[in-house]
């Protein structure tokens, strides 16, 4: 059995980051890393560009100019301008080669056909250049950057409709167990719903990891060991639930090993999830959680997470801890150090009843596992605890 830190540390020492690509369209690539400098096929903004409406004018000593022409938004026309000229001119449009600044029309009088500006102003006045934003053929957003909706309008906005990204791990679920069906069949003595696998899946959702397949196998060897062997052949990550500990029906380990999958470890000193496996067989990361679901969901968060987090090359990889003030007492049974359930608000938090590996109730209320170090058993009201933050 080895401690939660070494586990900790064998995972992140042993996932490298995917350099795997795809081609996203645009629309879909939010929260995607580019996976190359993206090149800019176009100067942005594509034209000098009028910043107000207003007047474009061919600057010249007098206040007064003559109004000749025209410009709106999407026009394409160039009126040319002698200095002393001004054309009408909207935000958005095209401003003449032959016009060098743009007054505000707030700013302006209107005789007819004759314009006077109050004060006399600099050239490229309330002129946008060509490229000024990013020029053609000049890097457009780099390497690495992660997409957000600003850079799906940017890049939207240089023409460009999809993007190489590194890809995100193709996931499977695997829930084992002859006791588990459905729901929308009534339970028979002995059954229960299968519930680990939606709940995973929900997880990695939320994390904005869809490539997610579902997969259920029986309490038998040869069908475990035929269904890992080609879940591990076309997965970057497989996360297996039940039969992972020592009964004479869990089959995972067994399963595991005919496989040649490298442990790296099993059984960590924790409670919930002792008997949790991780192991790598090529590039793929073998994760098998132990089938009570409020310990298969705190070891995604506490394990899965981080192997999820290295995969995508990320900086930050685990959870926020923050030290939070108890206001409940706890007593800790045993010596295994403990994740409790809780709720963190403002620097408090409480740590709900229902602690069972076996039981979701108060999970579904939790936003937050309070850490209880193995050489610690009394939390006392008041106390400062380790809070380890969900991303729920
Ligand atoms: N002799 C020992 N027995 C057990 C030990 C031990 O050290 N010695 N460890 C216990 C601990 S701790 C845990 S945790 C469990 C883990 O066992 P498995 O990972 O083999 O899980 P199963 O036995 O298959 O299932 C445990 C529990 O969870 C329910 N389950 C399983 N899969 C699902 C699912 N997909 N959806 C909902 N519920 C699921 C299953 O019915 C069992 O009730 O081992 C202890 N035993
Ligand atoms: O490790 Mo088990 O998850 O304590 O019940």
């Amino acid at each position: 059995m080895i401690s939660i830190t070494d586990a900790i540390s064998k995972i992140k020492l042993s996932i490298t980051p995917s350099f795997k690509t795809t081609i996203k369209p645009i629309e879909k690539a939010n929260g995607y890393i580019l996976a190359n400098n993206l090149i800019s096929p176009i100067n942005m903004p594509p034209f000098r560009q009028s910043a107000m409406d207003g007047y474009a004018l061919n600057l010249h000593d007098s206040l007064t100019y003559n109004l000749i022409d025209e410009v709106k938004a999407g026009d394409q026309h160039q009126p040319i301008l002698k200095p002393g000229e001004a054309v009408r001119i909207f935000t958005g449009a095209a401003v003449p080669d032959t016009a060098n600044a743009i007054m505000m029309q707030e700013k302006i009088v209107v005789k007819g056909k004759q314009i006077k500006i109050d004060h006399q102003i600099n050239e490229q006045l309330n002129i946008r250049p060509l490229g000024e934003q990013v020029k053609k053929g000049d890097i457009a957003l780099k390497k690495g950057i992660k997409l957000n909706p600003a850079a799906i309008g940017y890049l939207t906005s240089l023409g460009i409709t999809e993007v190489s990204v590194i890809k995100k791990p193709d996931i499977a679920i695997i829930t084992t167990g002859n006791e588990l069906i459905e729901p929308g069949t009534p339970l028979k003595h002995g059954q229960i719903y299968e519930s680990n696998s939606k709940m995973l899946q929900t997880a990695l959702y939320g994390l904005k990891f869809y490539n997610v397949t579902l997969h259920k196998v029986k309490d038998n060897y040869e069908k475990t060991l035929q269904l890992l062997n080609s879940a591990i052949k076309t997965n970057d990550l497989v996360i297996i639930t039940g039969g992972i500990s020592v009964g004479d029906y869990d089959f995972v380990g067994k399963a595991l090993n005919e496989l040649n999958v490298k442990e790296h470890f099993y059984k960590v000193k924790q409670k919930p999830g002792k008997p949790l496996f991780f192991g790598k067989k090529d590039n793929t990361s073998i994760f098998a959680l132990p089938g009570n679901p409020a310990a298969a969901l705190s070891c995604f968060y506490v394990y899965v997470y981080i192997a999820l987090q290295k995969m995508m090359n990320r900086s930050e990889i685990e959870l926020p801890r923050k030290q939070a003030i108890s206001n409940c007492n706890f007593t800790k049974k045993g010596d295994r150090p403990q994740f409790l359930k809780a709720i963190y608000s403002e620097g408090k938090v409480e740590i709900l009843e229902g602690q069972n590996s076996s039981m979701l109730q108060t999970f579904a209320l939790a936003n937050a596992l309070v850490f209880i170090p193995e050489n610690i058993s009394e939390i006392k009201i008041n106390d400062t605890v380790e809070t380890i933050l969900l991303p729920v």
